[in-house]
């Protein structure tokens, strides 16, 4: 007897994977290894920013009260005592209708209180003019105007992206506490594989699923050790699973999930007294994803589909991963477009259709990206998004708006938005 399946909600799957994702430790890395990691510790401002006074502009340090008056019949007159560039303090202390040269970045002198712009001033008797008052503090980038020192500006949790890498650096951060990323380890099953350098031969296909998976991983910067491939061999393929699982954090199998004579995924588990947390989701494509713990460790068992496996990774592996390390944004940012073009065919089942999201006359639009079975390819060439649709009996129509998942950007969303 074939067993019978019962769907749950994406919303409730995705729920119990995070339940299971175990916080992976803190580790300490450099700089600039902490690219794409997720910070462990807030970042605290050090120091204020900037930590002095300082000119926004190439000009003039002035003291205001010298200004006052000034207009274009009646110039005031400055005399140049300093010349100084950013990285330069000046030992001066201005007198009445005194100034120093000074250029962007440089520390504004104590005595000065505002900047006068190069292009504001006629050169006069070796100094200048100006032809309009300046208010104290005009043109003054202020200490702490950017910062304040004991300012949490970014809690933990946070992926580190390159602003965050010019704060922690502003700061001083050579080192910073991050989350240790987990190892995941990659097996592709399939008797009809082959390598990507092997010719085609009859019935068979290239593994393409393992080198996405890689891809999509390196994409969070997350490392993988492949399995390779093995053959649909219940022996051979739970020992691979049995010594990944000693060597990884997480694994990723693909193919093998579903009822077939030869998916041995199901077998795996029972041999492994895994604890299966679901194998069928109201989705499609990627409707037989299974996830299983064993000791702890998450097994993801994605479709053979190539469709079925992407989703599978994005919808489930991806928060996965991101929760281990402790991210607060895990899932997929969410936006609503309208539909280009008639999607007629309804399904019961959620739907993550690979699609083209752009944007254009300040309107977003959906456009699926072509062939869109479960075993397609081509489709999650095109896409850089999902349009998800609501599971029911209707079709959707051409100018409707619908919800979108954008794939492949730097920082989630908190929510899962879909019910
Ligand atoms: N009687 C039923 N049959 C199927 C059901 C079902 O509910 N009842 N579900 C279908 C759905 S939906 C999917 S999705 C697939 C899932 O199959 P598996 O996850 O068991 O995967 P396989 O059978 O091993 O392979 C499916 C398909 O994908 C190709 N494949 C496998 N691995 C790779 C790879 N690494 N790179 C590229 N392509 C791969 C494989 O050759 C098959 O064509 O089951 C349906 N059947
Ligand atoms: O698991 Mo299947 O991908 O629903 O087509
Ligand atoms: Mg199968």
């Amino acid at each position: 007897m074939v067993e019978i399946r019962k769907p749950i909600q994406v919303s409730e799957a995705i729920n119990r994977v995070l339940q299971h994702s175990r916080a992976m430790p803190t580790i300490t890395v450099s700089l600039d290894e902490s690219y794409n990691s997720i910070l462990a510790e807030p970042i605290i401002a050090q120091h204020d920013v900037p930590p002095f006074n300082r000119s926004p502009y190439d000009g003039f340090a002035i003291r205001s009260i010298d200004s006052i008056g000034a207009s274009g019949n009646n110039r005031k007159q400055f005399n140049v005592i300093d010349h100084i560039g950013a990285g330069q303090l000046t030992s001066r202390k201005l007198g009445e209708k005194e100034a120093v040269r000074i250029m962007t970045g440089a520390p504004i002198p104590e005595s000065a209180d505002a900047i006068v712009m190069l292009e504001q001033t006629v050169e006069h008797d070796g100094g200048f003019t100006i032809r309009k008052p300046f208010a104290k503090g005009e043109n003054v980038s202020r200490q702490g105007e950017d910062a304040q020192q004991g300012e949490q500006l970014i809690e933990a949790g946070t992926i580190v992206h390159p602003g965050i890498v010019a704060l922690l650096a502003t700061f001083g951060y050579a080192k910073v506490d991050v989350a240790k990323k987990p190892f995941v380890g990659i097996l592709s099953t399939g008797t009809e594989l082959i390598d990507v350098d092997e010719p085609l031969q009859p019935g068979k296909i290239r593994n393409s699923n393992g080198p996405m998976i890689i891809a999509q991983l390196k994409r969070m910067g997350i490392a993988s050790k492949s399995y390779g491939m093995r053959m649909d061999d219940l022996d051979v393929c739970c020992q691979i699973v049995e010594k990944a699982l000693e060597e990884c954090d997480v694994l990723i199998t693909t193919g093998g999930v579903s009822v077939g004579d030869f998916d041995y995924l199901p077998a795996i588990y029972d041999r492994l007294k895994a604890k299966v947390l679901f194998n069928k989701v109201a989705m499609r494509p990627g409707s037989v994803t299974t996830v299983a713990t064993v000791r702890g460790k998450l097994l993801f068992g994605l479709s053979g589909n190539p469709s079925a496996c992407f989703s599978g990774f994005e919808l489930f592996v991806r928060p996965a991963l991101l929760t281990m390390m402790g991210c607060k944004k895990p899932f997929l940012p969410y936006a609503k477009a309208i539909l280009t073009e008639d999607f007629p065919k309804p399904n019961p089942f959620m739907r993550f259709v690979r699609s083209i999201y752009r944007f254009e006359d300040g309107k977003a639009y959906i456009t699926p990206a072509g062939f869109n079975k479960s075993n397609a390819v081509t489709s999650i060439a095109r896409g850089n998004a999902f349009m998800v649709l609501p599971g029911g009996t209707r079709g959707y129509k051409k100018g409707t708006e619908v919800d979108v998942l954008l794939l492949g950007v730097e920082e989630g969303v908190d929510k899962w938005q879909l019910q």
